[in-house]
């Protein structure tokens, strides 16, 4: 699957980053607290740990579940 323009409507289920991590689920605080809730961002369809892209960056990223690695962007390839 691919994204269009920056990804802001992207609503596939890639859940892997560009550096082979895994995604964070939108409505978990662990191992990252965050700010982008589905309740917060109902438009967003912040679903499960898919990767979007709600806050308008360059194309679709999420929170990983590494510690270390806060969010990255994910392994998807542009239209
Ligand atoms: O919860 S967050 O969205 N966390 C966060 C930190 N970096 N990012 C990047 C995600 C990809 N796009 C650039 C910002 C998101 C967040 C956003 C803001 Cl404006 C302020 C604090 C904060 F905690």
């Amino acid at each position: 699957e691919c994204y269009r323009g920056k990804g802001q409507t992207y609503r596939g289920t890639t859940s892997i980053t560009v550096s082979g991590k895994k995604c964070q689920a939108w409505s978990s605080m662990f191992p990252h607290r965050h700010e982008k809730t589905p309740d917060r961002f109902p438009n967003e369809d912040l679903r499960d740990n898919y990767c979007r892209n709600p806050d308008g960056d360059s194309s679709p990223w999420c929170f990983t579940t590494d510690p270390s690695m806060r969010w990255d962007y994910c392994n998807l390839k542009r239209c």
